[in-house]
């Protein structure tokens, strides 16, 4: 046994091997000692191998999702090696014979299908990345519902990609992955490197005209020798993984760069799209808009969130469809009540496709489908827009299927298929007449028990069942001397500690028949399950069509529902280059604000409508914490959305189409790919500076400040100056460098803009107005003394900044400056009591005292007026 598992280990080194043994997947050696401590089992060892003993761990069978899901989770790859025939069968080839093993499937990240190793609200690609010189495409696909794509790709373009798509695995070639390793250790992907075979464009032709059964790849487009490339990778690498058993993928789409808006990865990040700062889903955009309610809905909603679109065509079809579901709320509502029950058909099409289903993804169909003419039949009367008219007639046509799953499944089958008991009775008469003969014989058992019981006068006696005498006869110890004077009639067959067993030959025929009725049934069962399988597997394409129908119902009554609720408008998407929006919100901010109970979000107006082919940049100064940065974020997820198709948070906007959109936050460390904070600011900032175009929308925020204060003054100046006369882009600008203010003035399409605060008694308070107009200062020291910096740390700084300030007034050198300052510093005597203090004492006694259930309300009324002459005192 061991020189086979050696000899199977050998041809999969960069694999956990997971070798059945019986009820136990069993790991060895190495494997073991990684999979135990992974897994945190125990740790055994069993025989022993060139004299030493085997480290050894297993998993059960059944229970063996689970532990490959972690170990997928922490970045391994798992070989199943499963028994290719029962241990009697390898008897027959002599006594000495090890059963035959084989690797089934190659467990990796891209390639799963399973419901418990999935994430159901969210795709799982594999890509691959073609390159035939320096020519490069990308090819992806997602297993678990069908998805195949395809793109050619600028080398500059392959991080923005990799980083909307987030794949789960990457392949490439050797020579690929160096040239890229920079681009990948950005984005935390690590590549799974094949051979040059795997990207041959040649034999990439044939495996894709195979794998569609057809001659030539013409009615699916022309495809360039790098996008050839990378799909053939994919097929040949699910021909590795899945033994030969190919998926059912939808024939390959021709995707192209030209048709999405752009973002780059960083820009991503950033805006926080589809993942957080701190790493998942929680305080993205994706979680605050997302009302789907069905699997395939959710996974559309963060396809169009990742990728939106560049083209008014196609943004207005998306945007009639929510515009239609506002308009018909109360159809609307129905409609997602019918697709809450609906299940995920992409992905049991795809187990069905591996032959890794079971009864229940037969069941998802007909349920998914029944509920799909449900649906239709809904909408027989509505007047639906164009986009979803289309997505209406794809969900009729399969009556046919769904008739015949109606009346061969029961309603809850069994998870597995070799359980049976899934088909309903009355649909085929061989299963029917199997099972009542099976069924009866139980019944028969029972008389017979009952017979026996009488004719020995042993009441206590059983007829039992186990795996290894089959039917028995049990009767207690002390009733064995009776028993064995009826030797004739009763045979003996085992005596336990407590108990006899019998067995007659009236019994055994019994047995026998009963087993075969049994066994007749499941066959006759698994035979049916192979019929509907196939049944199924022959409408695919039309079944994904239909999938993909109800996730676009879902996501238009989703995006409607959202901006219903939230109160989001409409935006014009044109042709132009006009950016004006009034009113409008940051969803995620306004959905904290709102989480917390306090302040109200305040919605703000941005008008960035160039003249003609100019620039049109507005430069935002104001104090920390006034709410710069959301209100730089805030349109550009406007813009997002907006090109997305969906409704946005705003009063109304009003946006011509977006080629590119790129953010930047000044210094954001990046210690792990071992460069500066600085540095990756600059890297980012010449990126937008190099790459964009009079579409584009960008916005930086606070660049430059990761330096001394005169170097990231000019940095910031420079950029602004390039951004409107070279890029000629419309965008925002955030910076507390007050100088630039006065570059307004003297370069055509920019303008000044700030975030407004109130002064008060020595303390700021934000109102997070944004105004036309520069601000003179950032408060920054007031903002330290609101974050609880020791009161001697504020007044050492309020002097130094006063010494400063009056310096650069009077024209003095910093230096001297310096010297000037009174030398009391960091042990400055205990600040003063604040004024407000005492007076807040005695409005507090004031409040406390009020009684308002027992004041009329004219008191009320004076009482106000006196808690308010009180403050002015
Ligand atoms: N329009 C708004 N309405 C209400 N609250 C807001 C608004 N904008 C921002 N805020 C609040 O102010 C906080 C600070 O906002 P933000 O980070 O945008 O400030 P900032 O001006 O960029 O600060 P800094 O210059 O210190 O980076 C936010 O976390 C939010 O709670």
């Amino acid at each position: 046994m061991m020189a086979q598992y050696l000899e199977i280990k050998a041809q999969h080194r960069d694999a956990l091997l997971f070798y059945r043994m019986g009820d136990f997947y069993e790991l060895f050696f190495d494997d073991a000692a990684a999979a135990a401590e992974a897994l945190d089992i125990a740790l055994t060892k069993r025989g022993k191998h060139a004299g030493e003993d085997i480290p050894m761990c297993g998993v059960p069978v059944h229970a063996a999702e689970g532990y490959l899901l972690t170990l997928i989770r922490k970045g391994f790859r798992v070989a199943v090696c499963e028994q290719m025939e029962s241990p009697a069968e390898a008897k027959k080839r002599g006594a000495k014979s090890v059963v035959r093993r084989e690797v089934v499937r190659l467990v990796t990240p891209g390639t799963l299908t399973e419901e418990t190793l999935l994430e159901a609200r969210r795709h799982n690609y594999l890509a691959a990345l073609g390159r035939v010189r320096d020519d490069f495409a990308l090819g992806w696909c997602d297993i678990s519902t069908g998805a195949f794509h395809v793109m050619p790709l600028a080398e500059a373009r392959i991080g923005a990609e990799l980083a909307r798509l987030a794949p789960s695995e990457l392949l490439m070639s050797e020579s690929t992955d160096e040239k890229l390793r920079p681009v990948l250790d950005d984005l935390g992907l690590d590549a799974t490197v094949l051979g040059r075979a795997s990207f041959d464009s040649t034999a990439a032709e044939t495996r894709l005209c195979a794998l569609f059964g057809v001659q030539t790849l013409d009615p699916f487009g022309q495809f360039s020798r790098p996008e050839l490339s990378a799909m053939g990778a994919l097929v040949d690498y699910l021909d590795i993984t899945q033994k030969g058993k190919l998926p059912l993928l939808r024939p390959p789409r021709q995707d192209q760069v030209s048709r999405l808006l752009q973002i780059d990865a960083a820009t991503r990040r950033n805006l926080e799209l589809t993942q957080s700062l701190q790493g998942g889903r929680a305080g993205s955009l994706l979680s605050v808009i997302d009302r789907t309610v069905t699997a395939g809905g959710a996974r559309l909603l963060e396809r169009r969130l990742s990728a939106p679109s560049r083209e008014t065509s196609a943004i207005h079809a998306r945007q009639e469809a929510v515009t239609w579901a506002l308009e018909t709320r109360g159809a609307a509502l129905t409609l997602r009540e019918t697709l809450r029950t609906v299940p995920d058909i992409d992905r049991a099409l795809s187990r069905l496709g591996l032959d890794r289903g079971g009864p229940r993804d037969l069941t998802a169909i007909r349920n998914a489908l029944s509920r799909a003419e449900v649906i239709a039949d809904t909408l027989k009367d509505a007047a639906l827009p164009d986009h979803l008219e289309e997505e209406r007639a794809a969900l009729s046509g399969q009556e046919a299927l769904l008739d015949l799953l109606d009346r061969a499944l029961v309603a809850e089958p069994p998870l597995l298929a070799r359980d049976g008991g899934f088909i309903a009775p009355g649909y085929d008469t061989d299963l029917d007449a199997a099972r009542e003969l099976r069924d009866e014989g139980r019944s028969v058992i029972a008389r017979m028990q009952g017979e026996y019981a009488a004719e020995t006068g042993i009441t206590s006696m059983k007829i039992k069942h186990n795996n290894v005498l089959g039917y028995f006869i049990e009767v207690t110890a002390t009733h064995a001397d009776k028993m064995h004077a009826l030797s004739e009639r009763f045979i003996h067959r085992q005596t336990t500690a407590n108990q006899v067993r019998f067995t007659t030959v009236e019994l055994s025929e019994l047995e026998t028949r009963i087993l075969n009725a049994g066994n007749e049934a499941l066959e006759i069962e698994k035979r049916l399950y192979d019929s509907l399988k196939a049944a199924i597997l022959d409408v695919a394409p039309a079944l994904s069509d239909v999938a993909l129908a109800l996730a676009e119902f879902d996501l238009a009554t989703a995006l409607a529902d959202l901006a219903a609720a939230e109160d989001w408008c409409r935006p014009r998407v044109d042709e132009s280059r006009a950016f004006e929006i009034t009113g409008g919100r940051h969803p995620v901010v306004e959905r904290a604000l709102r989480a917390q109970g306090g302040a109200p979000f305040i919605a703000n107006d941005c008008a960035l409508s160039p003249d003609e082919d100019g620039p049109a940049l507005e430069l935002l100064t104001g104090p920390n914490m006034a709410g710069k940065s959301t209100y730089l974020r805030q349109n550009a997820l406007i813009a997002i959305l907006a090109q997305m198709g969906a409704y946005v948070p705003a009063d109304s906007a009003h946006i011509g189409l977006v080629s590119q959109i790129f953010s930047r936050v000044g210094a954001s460390d990046d210690l792990a790919r071992g460069r500066s904070t600085f540095m990756v600011e600059m890297v980012e900032t010449a990126a937008i500076l190099n790459q964009a175009d009079s579409r584009a929308l960008v916005i930086l925020d606070e660049i430059g400040r990761g330096t001394a204060t005169y170097d990231g003054l000019s940095i910031a100046w420079a950029t602004l100056e390039h951004l409107a006369e070279v890029n000629r882009v419309r965008g925002l600008f955030a910076t507390h460098y007050h100088e630039m203010t006065v570059l307004a003035g003297k370069l055509a399409g920019v303008r000044n803009a700030t975030v407004a605060v109130k002064e008060w008694e020595g303390e700021v308070i934000f109102l997070h107005e944004v105004r036309p107009g520069a601000a003179d200062r950032s408060y920054g020291v007031q903002v330290a003394q609101l974050a609880g910096l020791p009161p001697a740390v504020i007044t050492r700084a309020k002097s130094v900044l006063e010494a400063l300030e009056k310096g650069e007034r009077e024209k003095t050198s910093p230096k001297a400056l310096i010297d000037d300052l009174p030398l009391f510093s960091a042990v400055a005597a205990a600040p003063p009591v604040p004024k407000t203090a005492a007076k807040e004492g005695v409005l507090e006694t004031k409040l406390a005292e009020l009684a308002p259930d027992d004041m009329s309300p004219r008191e009320a009324l004076q009482a106000l007026y006196d808690l308010k002459a009180l403050l002015k005192d």
